[in-house]
């Protein structure tokens, strides 16, 4: 038998961090919401008790430290599972991009092996061991439009956004979130994006209002270490971007389109020296 699942990107519309917490994490406040760019997992059920990973892309390691591999074997422990699973990545979100890839991979692996192995696992359960591998996992098993506390885990859903194209840019950098975190001084940050203003802006299907409600304060820190975030960025509004913004810990930056037609002024003014650029839809 094989289950096959998909594996959405996520984007944080809003990101604010309220303190760092005695367990090393940060508090946050975020709403996030998934875009139509997805890894695609395909899972077949091995009669040894092993896990193996394989991908297409070269990038990714496909041992213990692969998400996805974490998942399975987190499931088969708690689950006393005593078959094992092949798991094909086929990858499509760019890695270490700030867009929750190697997480969106672990929640497709916890809710495709829950169907393998005729489990009934329910969602919320799904969310608490998705906890275990990563913040933004649970977060990543339903998917859909949530406002996230806690340190991402705790997650009130929200209803979407309203329908717009996002460019998505990569610069040739890899950022890590652990770092990124470490140099955020939470007592020091001067402007904290509201989450009220930007769950207002999604409840009154205002698109306008989203585009002004936008802030991440991870920007202050990840901007400074890789001045072509910035660069990024204001290429975007140059190019005539609604709303432009970095996702999660960066560097990937997107911009928020109402009209389709500026979409190919966007997109190809940005490949014009950015090799990793998309143009998708919200996940609606
Ligand atoms: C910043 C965000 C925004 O959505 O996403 P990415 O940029 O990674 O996609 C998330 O908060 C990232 O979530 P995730 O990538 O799952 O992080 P984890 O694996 O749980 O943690 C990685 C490291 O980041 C730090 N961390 C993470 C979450 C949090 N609320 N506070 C933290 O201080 C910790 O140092 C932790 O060791
Ligand atoms: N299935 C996976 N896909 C991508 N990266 C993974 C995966 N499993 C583990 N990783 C590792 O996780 C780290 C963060 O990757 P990713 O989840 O793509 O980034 P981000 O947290 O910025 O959204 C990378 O260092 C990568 O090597």
């Amino acid at each position: 038998m094989k289950i096959y699942e998909k594996a959405p990107a996520k984007i944080n519309l809003m990101l604010d961090v309220l303190r760092k917490r005695d367990d090393g994490y940060h508090e946050v406040e975020m709403i996030m919401t998934m875009v139509d760019l997805s890894d695609r997992l395909t899972m077949s059920e091995l009669p040894r008790d092993t896990i193996i990973i394989s991908s297409q892309a070269g990038y990714i390691p496909l041992d213990e430290k692969n998400l996805a591999f974490q998942a399975a074997r987190l499931i088969k422990e708690r689950y006393n599972v005593s078959t094992g699973v092949h798991i094909h990545l086929d990858k499509h979100i760019p890695v270490a991009a700030g867009l929750a890839g190697g997480s969106s991979d672990a929640a497709a692996a916890l809710r495709g092996l829950n169907k393998l192995w005729k489990l009934g696992i329910s969602d919320a359960e799904l969310r608490v061991l998705g906890a275990e591998l990563g913040s933004d996992v649970p977060f990543c098993i339903t998917g859909g439009t949530a406002l996230a506390s806690g340190r991402g885990e705790l997650l009130k859903p929200l209803p979407n956004p309203p329908q717009c194209w996002v460019i998505l840019a990569k610069p040739p950098i890899n950022v890590s979130t652990a770092e990124v975190y470490g140099r955020v001084k939470a007592d020091q940050i001067t402007h904290h994006p509201s989450a009220r203003q930007m769950e207002h802006a999604i409840r009154n299907a205002s698109f306008t209002d989203v585009c002004n409600a936008l802030g991440n304060v991870l920007e202050d820190v990840t901007l400074k270490l890789y001045p072509e975030v910035e660069h990024l960025k204001s290429s975007m509004i140059r190019l005539g971007a609604d709303g432009v913004l970095m996702s999660g810990s960066g560097p990937t930056v997107f911009g928020l389109v109402s009209k389709e037609a500026k979409v190919p002024r966007i997109y190809n003014g940005l490949r014009g020296f950015c090799k990793d650029v998309y143009a998708v839809r919200l996940l609606t």
